[in-house]
């Protein structure tokens, strides 16, 4: 069997490309990163380690690699073989990715008869959605309509801390031993792939919103409020009680908001929580507070892990969301100047103000009740 994955990156190699390999899969990876993919090639396997006192290794061995800008061809020829393709680039890359993807897809259909389904391993709500419309954008109607029969875009919630690494070898990649990857049963076309690890359900969205507004809100809580306070590390902001404290609450308070939304127990989420907390103190990996704060502008749209679980809390329970607040107010004041969109942020709240930003960014009316709160809490960080 054999797959392919755009993205060898963290989460491509140590997550999706650890999975694909014990479950029999042949996988190309696709990847700009040209020292990447000569790496991949030129090794043909890598190590996955499992950060935990054992410290168990996965030797990933059915792999090749296809640098897209180089050899389009390449990627295509792949595309029209492949039994499940895969990607695991980061959302603002799916719309470059769709016109290489529709001539594989376009291709496949005059030779291969076999419906394939593409899987978007992004953290965010409707990724392989998204770029199922990126790639319909390339067609004609009547393409629109062979592609709707043969090809399955199912969305897909993916969990497990990858953080940024060096390693002596290059392709080594220390990963924490929990994982869950959920995928929509609802949109698969043909079979459902045969992957271990996989769990598919009938309706995701409560999955990804489970997984998004408590690991990735947790997450982000611990990551700009930790920056703003001087921690280098997740772990380090999570030790300090001044982070931990904000994380914990704006935790119960996304937890309020999934439980009346969705029904789950409150106790059962209790513990959800209370596991995703220990994962962030995880003693064998240091994961950049950086990392986990990238992409601010990303982070503070309508539909992702902070605006959306606080606009409906406020709906929900008639007030703004105390400690959501705080964390928004600090990823509004996040400056670190080697991420791209936190100076676009910066640059925009110098133009428009933190108020005009909030708007443009997050979609978030000048009177709306959370509006007003995350003010006042950025005046609290600035006296
Ligand atoms: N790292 C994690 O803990 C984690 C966990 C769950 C989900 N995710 C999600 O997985 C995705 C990838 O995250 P990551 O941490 O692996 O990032 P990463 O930066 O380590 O990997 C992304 C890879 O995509 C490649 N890439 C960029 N543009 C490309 C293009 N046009 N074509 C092909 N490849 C391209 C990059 O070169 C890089 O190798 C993100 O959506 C992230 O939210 C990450
Ligand atoms: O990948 P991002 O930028 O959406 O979010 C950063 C981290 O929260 C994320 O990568 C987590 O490590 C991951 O989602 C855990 O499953």
């Amino acid at each position: 069997m054999r797959a392919v994955h755009f993205g060898a990156g963290n989460i491509g190699r140590g997550f999706i490309g650890a999975l694909l390999d014990q479950s029999g899969y042949h996988t190309t990876f696709v990847d700009v990163n040209k020292t990447i993919i000569d790496e991949i090639n030129e090794k043909i396997n890598y190590r996955v380690i499992l950060a935990d006192e054992n410290k168990q290794e996965q030797i990933v061995k059915n792999i090749s690699g296809i640098v897209s800008s180089d050899d389009p061809e390449k990627v295509i020829e792949a595309i029209v073989e492949a039994d499940i393709i895969s990607t695991a680039v980061g959302p603002h890359i799916l719309p470059f990715i769709a016109e290489l993807l529709t001539n594989g897809l376009r291709r496949r259909l005059i030779s291969n008869a076999e419906p394939v389904n593409i899987i978007a391993c992004e953290n965010m709500i409707g990724g392989s959605t998204l770029l199922k419309e990126k790639i319909f954008d390339h067609l004609n109607e009547d393409e629109k309509v062979l592609f709707e029969q043969s090809f399955g875009f199912p969305d897909s919630a993916v969990d497990r801390i990858v953080p940024n690494q060096t390693n002596e070898e290059l392709l080594t990649v220390s990963v924490e031993p929990y994982y869950e990857w959920v995928v929509d049963a609802s949109k698969i076309k043909g079979e459902k792939p045969e992957i271990t690890g996989i769990t598919y359900v009938d309706d995701l969205l409560p999955y990804i919103e489970r997984k998004l507004f408590t690991v990735n809100t947790g997450h982000a809580v611990a990551a700009y409020t930790g920056y703003h306070f001087g921690y280098p590390t997740i772990q380090a902001a999570m030790e300090a009680n001044e982070v931990k404290e904000i994380v914990r609450n704006a935790l119960s308070e996304t937890g309020d908001v999934l439980i009346k939304l969705y029904g789950f127990d409150k106790s059962i989420h209790q513990n959800y929580i209370d596991k995703i907390l220990t994962r962030f103190l995880n003693p064998y990996i240091s994961d950049e507070v950086t990392r986990v704060a990238r992409g601010p502008l990303r982070k503070l749209g309508a539909k992702d892990r902070f605006i959306r679980p606080a606009s409906l809390y406020t709906e929900q329970f008639s007030k703004a969301p105390e400690n959501l607040s705080k964390a928004i107010a600090a990823a509004l004041v996040f400056d670190y100047d080697q991420d791209e969109e936190a100076v676009k942020l910066q640059t925009l709240i110098k133009e428009k103000g933190y108020e005009g930003a909030l708007k443009e960014v997050s979609e978030l009316d000048s009177t709306h009740p959370l509006t007003k709160q995350v003010l006042q809490e950025v005046e609290k960080i600035q006296a």
